[in-house]
């Protein structure tokens, strides 16, 4: 089975491109979507002990933790350390799954999948990547998000050219959706050829 790792800075438009990559047909574990799903419920005792009064009814308050950690930087490691090994499990339990099932090919959508050397562990990396004033324009145009989270996130990230480095292909997001779906499908049949 060929394991595709699916990356991207904040708001280059991973969620957007993982889809292209499910309407072909293949399985995608998404990192985000696990998290969200780990606060809704699992996470969120252990995280309120880390971080008083970042839940609320057996529910991480998303925006709150997200304020918290643009005012102490160092709260991420504390974070990263509860949520990480949560999400490692999850996508351990979709690997099997995906390859019980015979799939050919699946696609790992993970953030940080550079920035924590998971590269090692697919056998393609994929970014998705956009002009940083697209970037910047999309991640500001979110309610509830402010310059100050955007840029506490970004600092905690690769930057996108040393991505599109390490890219083994790298698909456009600030040039339409067909252009997007004309890169994963490019990329699709070479791998699979
Ligand atoms: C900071 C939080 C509260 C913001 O929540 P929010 O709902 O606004 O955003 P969401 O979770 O959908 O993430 C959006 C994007 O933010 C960026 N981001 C999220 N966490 C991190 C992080 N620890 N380091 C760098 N960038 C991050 C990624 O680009 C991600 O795609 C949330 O992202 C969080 O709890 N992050 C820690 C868990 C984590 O590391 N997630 C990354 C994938 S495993
Ligand atoms: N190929 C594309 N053409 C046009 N717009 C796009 C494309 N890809 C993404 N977008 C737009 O960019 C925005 C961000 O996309 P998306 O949510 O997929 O990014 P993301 O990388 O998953 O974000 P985050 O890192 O915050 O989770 C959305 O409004 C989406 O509609």
């Amino acid at each position: 089975m060929i394991v595709i790792g699916l990356t991207g800075s904040i708001g280059m438009g991973k969620t957007t491109t993982a889809d292209l990559f499910r309407q072909a047909g293949l399985p995608v574990f998404d990192a985000d979507a696990t998290v969200h799903a780990l606060y809704d419920g699992p996470l969120a005792a252990d995280i309120e002990a880390a971080f008083p009064g970042t839940t609320r009814e057996d529910r991480v308050d998303r925006a709150k933790l997200a304020n918290r950690l643009s005012a102490d930087s160092e709260a991420f490691g504390r974070l990263e350390a509860i949520v990480h090994p949560a999400v490692r499990r999850a996508e351990a339990d979709f690997l099997q799954k995906a390859r019980a099932a015979g799939a050919p090919a699946v696609v790992l959508d993970i953030p940080l999948l550079l920035e924590t050397g998971r590269d090692g562990d697919v056998d393609k990396v994929v970014v998705v990547s956009a002009p940083a004033d697209v970037q910047r324009s999309r991640v500001l145009a979110r309610p509830g998000m402010t310059a100050e989270k955007f840029e506490a996130l970004l600092a905690r990230q690769m930057p996108d050219a040393d991505k599109r480095a390490r890219a083994d292909f790298v698909v456009p997001s600030g040039d339409g959706l067909a252009a997007a779906e004309a890169a994963v499908a490019a990329f699709l049949r070479q791998l699979l050829s």
